[in-house]
């Protein structure tokens, strides 16, 4: 993937951006330097066009030697550089040629010299698609910007027929609870995919990273609706998470290897905990607390909500702390406290949780098993009917019996887990695993401010603060300190990577829902596919 593009040495837009982009995105990133751009979060300073002989000589040292899949131009800034790269795509047309048509920064400054509008403006007829904001798409068009994503699609669909050249239509600059990007072809808008709208002054550079994963995406051989479905959900994560960077003061970056540090850590052949936690044995709950870096005084850990019940699960609690202290300290768990969270993020989570209750009463039910003591064989299966009743209830109220969503693959991956441990593992193991569950819920719930009745996800909160939960998880604490005190070393060890797993798997299915996994196309591309294919 080649990409031809200004620079940013802050690292956020331009050819750096590509760069992350096109990797995460799964290529293999070159770049041709178009301008020597001195910006960084806060507004472009100065601006070096070296001559577009220049620009030539490194695009013929690339296609001299490299067989080029795809194209992506950014910021080109000059005329002679538009002659240049035009000249270059004259001698080696590429199969994928994707124009962001970089005219002005977010921070307003010009990036493409006036007298070289109407040369950019002819150059987008050369690509596959175009990726215009909507400011840009005005010029391509010669209207007034759109002020709705209606009227923006109008003017894609007028210009695209008049070119023959596809238009990706991106709503970042209206306003809205989302944003949405819609692939527009001659006939008009062929498929979009939303997501919702990110709260956030870390934007800097989206333009330029949307382009060159799509490009990328393109290039490998994702059909166009599946290459912008990819791209947009990749980029709402990264954009979701840009503020955690802290990178600059001004506008800051998105976070281009978000996605790929959740997947490395998931798909880790041992997820989530290190070698040294791999033990065949405990004997004793020191020898667990052991395995735990030693406590950071500088780390908030919160305490639990509902205590331990003895020296097994106080280990447990300190063992599973960074993870817990990641719940508390999420994006998801905020917004939901702050009342922030987007309604469709929090219906995301409903249907999940409704999905997983179904399962996770399965788990419940099979530790009502020989092997446990009478009394947790009775709690067991007392918390099982709850969940099911439980899940019935949500459809009812909270998700106005609406039919169930179809299963993501992370809320897969835990019942899973927790099906295989409760039904084929020892009961100490299935205890431990269904563990986090219950406490972990009592501590997100302890977490949260008391909230004023209008508060919109007050009702949520309230289940999470009931006595009675509160109850139910200290009981579950106690069949868990038992179950570990009473089973043998190697049972013990498993137990505890079981729940050390578990508690990573609450982590990962709360954040989901910001992330709004995609399972399976949205109805609105269901057709779209078809026609795009
Ligand atoms: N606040 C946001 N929340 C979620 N996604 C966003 C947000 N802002 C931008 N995006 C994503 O980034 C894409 C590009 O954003 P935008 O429409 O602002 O283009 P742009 O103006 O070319 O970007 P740039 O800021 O690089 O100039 C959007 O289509 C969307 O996928
Ligand atoms: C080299 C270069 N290319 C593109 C942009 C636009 O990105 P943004 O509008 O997010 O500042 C930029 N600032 N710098």
């Amino acid at each position: 993937m080649l990409s031809i593009a200004g620079t940013d040495p802050s690292g956020g837009a331009g050819t750096a951006a590509d760069m992350k982009s096109i990797i995460a995105a799964g290529g293999y990133a070159m770049t041709a330097v178009t301008a020597i751009v001195a910006q960084n979060t806060h507004g472009v300073r100065e601006i070096h066009s070296p001559p577009a002989s220049f620009l030539a000589a490194q695009l013929r040292a690339v296609s001299d030697d490299v067989e080029v899949d795809a194209v992506k131009t950014g910021m080109l800034g000059t005329l002679p550089a538009i002659e240049a790269v035009s000249a270059w795509l004259d001698a080696n047309p590429p199969s994928i040629l994707v124009v962001d048509p970089v005219m002005v920064s977010t921070s307003g400054h010009r990036l493409l010299a006036p007298e070289a509008e109407a040369a950019m403006v002819e150059f987008c007829r050369r690509a596959t698609v175009v990726t215009p904001n909507i400011p840009e798409l005005a010029r391509l068009c010669d209207r007034p910007p759109a002020t709705t994503r209606r009227q923006a699609v109008e003017q894609a669909t007028v210009w695209a027929r008049q070119s023959g050249v596809a238009v990706v239509v991106k709503t970042g600059h209206l306003t809205g609870s989302s944003v949405t990007n819609t692939w527009v072809g001659p006939d008009g808008p062929l498929f979009s995919t939303a997501g919702s709208r990110v709260e956030t002054t870390n934007t800097h550079g989206t333009g330029c990273s949307l382009a060159a994963a799509l490009a990328t995406r393109l290039a490998r051989g994702d059909s166009p609706a599946a290459a912008l479905v990819w791209t947009t959900t990749w980029l709402h994560e990264a954009v979701a998470h840009g503020h955690r960077l802290a990178v600059g003061s001004g506008n800051g970056p998105v976070d281009h290897s978000r996605r790929s540090r959740r997947l490395q850590a998931a798909g880790a052949a041992d997820p989530w905990l290190d070698a040294e936690s791999a033990v065949p044995a405990l004997e004793s709950a020191e020898e667990l607390l052991r395995m735990v870096p030693a406590e950071d005084p500088a780390a908030a850990t919160p305490g639990a909500a509902v205590p331990p019940a003895g020296p097994w699960t106080r280990a447990l609690w300190r063992a599973g702390r960074a993870s817990t202290a990641a719940i508390a300290d999420c994006d998801f768990v905020r917004a939901l406290h702050a009342g922030s969270l987007p309604r469709e993020a929090f219906e995301f989570y409903l249907a999940q949780d409704a999905r997983y209750l179904g399962r996770y009463s399965r788990a419940l039910a099979a530790l009502d098993t020989d092997s446990a003591p009478a009394g947790a064989r009775t709690f067991w299966a007392g918390s099982a009917r709850r969940a099911l009743a439980v899940e019935a209830e949500m459809h009812r109220t909270l998700l106005g019996g609406r039919v169930a969503a179809s299963m993501s693959p992370v809320t897969r991956s835990y019942t899973d887990f927790l099906l295989a441990a409760s039904f084929a593992e020892p009961y100490a193991v299935g205890a431990a695993a269904v563990l986090p569950c219950f406490w972990l819920y009592a501590q997100t719930g302890s977490g949260a401010p008391e909230v004023a009745t209008d508060h919109p996800y007050a009702e949520w909160l309230a289940t999470y603060r009931d006595p009675a939960f509160r109850g139910s998880v200290r009981e579950a604490v106690g069949h868990v300190e038992d179950a570990m005190a009473a089973a043998t070393p190697s049972v013990r060890a498993e137990a505890a990577r079981a729940y050390l797993l578990a508690c990573r798997h609450e982590l990962e299915f709360f954040e989901q829902a910001l992330r709004l996994e995609q399972v399976g196309p949205a109805p609105e591309l269901t057709t779209a596919i078809a026609v795009a294919s």
